[in-house]
């Protein structure tokens, strides 16, 4: 298991050095290059085994493509070119404002729901830009379903929510919902714990219950993608565990696309980090490289908690 770090190891994770750095690398996507000597994070007192992954040959899911976006006369992401790797979990980390979950609402279109939002650029998915006229957005979002922050069950049973996407889309046999309820709430590591009790409200459980029970909800449709909004920051550190356990499991079968605030928590949980700031992609690649090796300063001072 990778995971399984005490909570006080968490307090320990950040190693701030003064790592030397081949100088301030302009590009914005990169592919892991040489091991860090002088690591700016310390990935192992996380628990996390060190891999190395090579963006460039990964199978992409969503291409992002000079990708601007207005709220108003706002302009929150600036020219953000990115592919976002096929079932890894790629984190978004940076300071607050700097445009985290505006990127990541970009990719289910929520910001559609947003009046005076606006986006140029393209983002493809399977080769198609999400963008177009013809693309349906409530078809886009059982393709790619979202998680937010605060857990929103809706008022019903536990089976209820986890059946409501399916009974929305017309499947009401009782076996097949049976079943995909049960496999739903399996693949959330929820089962054992609510299996006597389907019927009863989802408003009775836990919030980090909650949460993953939404996170069946969600995968109960079947999404090729799931976007994940700060989903255990609202939880205590035990419940925040159990939901990264969970998105390390989730990721053979999803593409996910986690915003976090915690930098530990993206190093634990994430295969590639992008680190953004002011509307800006300053830096992409996989996580190893980012946390240990920075190609920028302003993503080595963030991730050692120099600023943000
Ligand atoms: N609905 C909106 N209308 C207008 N401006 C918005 C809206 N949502 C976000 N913004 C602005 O866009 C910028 C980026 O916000 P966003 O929430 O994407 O950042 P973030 O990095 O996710 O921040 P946080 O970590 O605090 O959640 C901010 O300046 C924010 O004020």
């Amino acid at each position: 298991m990778v995971y399984g770090v005490g909570n006080h190891m968490l307090n320990e994770a950040l190693d701030v050095s003064t790592s030397s750095r081949t100088g301030e690398g302009q590009q914005t996507a990169r592919t892991a290059t040489t091991e860090s000597s002088s690591p700016a994070f310390n990935l192992e007192s996380l628990g996390r085994s060190r891999r190395k992954l090579y963006l460039d040959q990964e199978d992409t899911c969503f291409s992002v493509e000079q990708l601007n976006l207005l709220y108003g006369r706002k302009q929150a992401l600036f020219d953000i070119s990115m592919k976002i790797p096929k079932k890894r979990v790629t984190a978004f980390i940076g300071p607050s404002g700097c445009g985290k979950s505006t990127l990541l609402r970009t990719m289910n279109r929520m910001n559609d729901l947003v009046e005076g939002c606006s986006v140029t650029g393209k983002i493809l998915l399977d080769n198609q830009d999400i963008y177009e006229k013809s693309v349906n957005a409530a078809d886009l979002r059982r393709r790619v379903g979202m998680v937010f922050q605060k857990p929103n069950p809706f008022p019903k049973s536990i089976y209820e929510n986890v059946a409501y996407g399916l009974r929305i889309q017309g499947i009401n046999k009782k076996r097949v919902l049976d079943e995909v309820v049960e496999w739903a709430l399996k693949s959330a590591a929820l089962w054992d714990e609510v299996k006597d009790r389907l019927h009863e409200s989802a408003l009775s459980m836990s919030g980090g219950q909650q949460q993953r029970l939404v996170i069946a909800r969600t995968i109960a449709v079947e999404p090729e993608v799931l976007l994940l909004d700060e989903p255990a920051s609202a939880l205590d550190p035990i419940s925040t565990l159990k939901i990264e356990e969970l998105i390390n499991k989730l990721k053979s079968k999803f593409t996910i696309v986690i915003v976090t605030h915690n930098m530990q928590q993206a190093a634990r949980v994430s295969d590639y980090t992008a680190f953004m700031y002011m509307g800006k992609l300053i830096e992409f690649g996989d996580t190893d490289t980012v946390f240990t090796n920075p190609a920028r300063k302003q993503t080595e001072d963030y991730i050692t908690g120099r600023y943000g």
